[in-house]
């Protein structure tokens, strides 16, 4: 069993061919093809041309060494081996995990990525002077979070970090260099860091460009493989249309030339708030819906089949949960609001936000179920919970739906148990003191209160409940059997996810709730 922390929290603490001519939009164009190199055939451009002779065909920094940064660098130089590309970091202690195979984050296949390139063409390190000075093009990859004070709490991303990095940039540079946001940031970031760079200039240009990053944690290296698009905002300018064509000329080693988009700055930019807004609106929508299944009997998974069996609607983003979790949707959504708030735009901040009303409803819908089903009052029982991350595949909790739910049978004084293969109890401890104020201040008892077990058997033993709140493949193939024999009785199961064989579990003795599936005791006509 792997243990892995981001150490995201304490980081916030101390601080984010031939030549082919397309009409109508000269940055779909130009590239010749040297092995692994291929360069924009127009020699007069953007990035320092000494650089294209030397050693390396380019050389790339990434300043951010997190979820993005490290997954999103390693696989450029991977598909490049010509290309030199260095992740950097202000924190030491995320660089050094990254420079062991004891990497600060998990996501499948990640290790194999880095050890094939690590010191071949892929670099770690907090030497950022020298890097920032070396590189041809510097990605921005840093923590965005939402504000939490000031102007904005509560809604606005932080965008401290992309500005820290400009600075930085501006401080150090002495040529001209190409600087990637791929962070996500509000709509017209990269005005900001455009005016940084250019009140520090020396004699020298920098062109920005947006290229938001679109992986998911958990298939992330699937994900940079094979992504459904690459897409690359710049100014529509001679020179902003080169250093266009470089950074296509990278992704262009292996993904499709089709599916390499390039837009103007400000469309890439709200791209990426806009995909997520849309994605985590499914999640919502069948959420909604959850609820009225239970209430009217029909079954959530025949209605997620049925609608998204419709082209026009699609399979995906259809599968009903807890909540949404994770670092990236709540975030968006509240950029996305606060954007339009800061247009006017009221009702369509508004039409945004109650996709995250949507999700805290179904987070407390599920702890206000557990604490009616279980006759009202879980004080002082034990509580088993399986899954702490917000999705499976990821040690990653920011956000994460188990979170709220541990947080509401904590105040309801339950004993909780969790069980989770990949995260850490101090990463579970600084997520709930950073997202819910819950700390072992203010919450007297809370290290007895809550009990982290490295085996699923031991967090269930003796328990009254079993909430299942992650999508851990392992989840399906415990002894559910041997569970249940363990459990005060009547022995509860909670599957937040629908991962389970809800027959199979009444079978064995369980009295089962789940997401979108009505009791069959209320309603004895239902297929369930
Ligand atoms: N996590 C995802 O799945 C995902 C996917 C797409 C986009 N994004 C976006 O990408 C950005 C990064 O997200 P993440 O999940 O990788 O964050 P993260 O917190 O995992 O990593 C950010 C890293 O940036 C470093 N950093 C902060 N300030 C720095 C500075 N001035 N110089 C150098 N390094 C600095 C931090 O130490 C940290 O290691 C965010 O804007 C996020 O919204 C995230
Ligand atoms: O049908 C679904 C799909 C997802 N989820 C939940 O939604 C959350 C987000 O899941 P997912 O989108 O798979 O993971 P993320 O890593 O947060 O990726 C999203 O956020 C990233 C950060 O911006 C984007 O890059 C990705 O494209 C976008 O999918 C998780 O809690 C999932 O369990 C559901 O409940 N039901």
């Amino acid at each position: 069993m792997q243990q892995k922390s981001s150490g995201l929290r304490p980081v916030l603490a101390f601080s984010w061919r031939q030549k082919t001519h397309i009409p109508g939009n000269p940055c779909q164009s130009v590239y010749a093809v040297e092995g692994c190199r291929r360069l924009p055939s127009n020699r007069n451009q953007v990035l320092p041309v000494s650089k294209m002779s030397g050693e390396w065909d380019l050389k790339i920094l990434c300043m951010g060494a997190g979820y993005v940064g490290g997954p999103t660098m390693a696989v450029i130089a991977k598909q490049c081996p010509k290309i030199r590309v260095v992740v950097g970091d202000i924190s030491q202690k995320q660089i050094d995990a990254w420079n062991t195979d004891d990497l600060p984050i998990y996501e499948p296949g990640l290790l194999e990525v880095v050890q094939e390139c690590r010191h071949r063409n892929l670099f770690f390190s907090t030497d950022l002077d020298k890097e920032i000075d070396e590189a041809d093009v510097i990605f921005i990859s840093v923590n965005t979070p939402t504000k939490t004070k000031g102007i904005g709490a509560g809604a606005a991303a932080n965008i401290k970090n992309c500005e820290l990095c400009a600075r930085h940039i501006a401080k150090i540079a002495k040529q001209s260099k190409i600087v990637v946001e791929k962070s996500t940031v509000p709509v017209r970031t990269a005005e900001a860091i455009s005016r940084i760079l250019r009140a520090n200039e020396k004699g020298f240009e920098f062109q920005v460009l947006s290229n938001p990053e679109f992986l998911a944690e958990g298939t992330a290296i699937k994900d940079l493989m094979n992504p459904d698009r690459v897409l690359i905002g710049g100014p529509q300018t001679t020179e902003g249309l080169k250093a266009i064509e470089t950074l296509v000329s990278v992704y262009a080693n292996w993904v499709p030339r089709e599916q390499i988009l390039t837009t103007n700055l400000w469309s890439s930019e709200l791209s990426k708030l806009v995909a997520n807004a849309f994605l985590a609106q499914r999640v919502s929508s069948i959420n909604s819906i959850s609820a009225l299944c239970e209430a009217t009997g029909a079954d959530v998974n025949e209605i997620s089949r049925a609608v998204g069996m419709d082209d026009r609607i699609g399979k995906r983003f259809l599968q009903p949960s807890v909540g949404f979790g994770g670092s990236c949707f709540q975030k968006d959504i509240l950029n996305l609001v606060y954007l339009c708030e800061t247009y006017g735009l009221q009702a369509c901040a508004d039409y945004w936000r109650q996709v995250i009303q949507m999700n805290d409803f179904q987070k407390k819908r599920f702890s206000e179920g557990i604490v009616a089903s279980m006759f009202n009052t879980v004080t002082g029982k034990k509580i088993a919970i399986l899954g702490y991350a917000f999705k499976k595949d990821t040690g990653d909790v920011r956000e994460t739906p188990s979170m709220f739910v541990v947080r509401d049978l904590l105040q309801e004084n339950a004993k909780i148990h969790v069980y989770d293969p990949q995260v850490t109890r101090g990463d579970m401890w600084l997520e709930m003191d950073y997202t819910c104020g819950v700390n072992h201040d203010n919450t007297p008892g809370l290290d007895e209160a809550v009990t982290t077990s490295t085996d699923p058997y031991l967090a269930c033993d003796g328990a009254h409940a079993v909430c299942i709140l992650t999508e851990w493949d392992e989840f399906k193939t415990l002894d559910y059997k041997k569970i249940y024999d363990s459990m005060a009785k009547p022995a509860f199961l909670f599957d937040g996810r629908l991962l389970l064989d809800h027959k199979e579990l009444r079978k064995i003795g369980f009295e089962v709730h789940a997401i979108g599936k009505p009791d069959p005791i209320k309603f004895p006509g239902s297929t369930i």
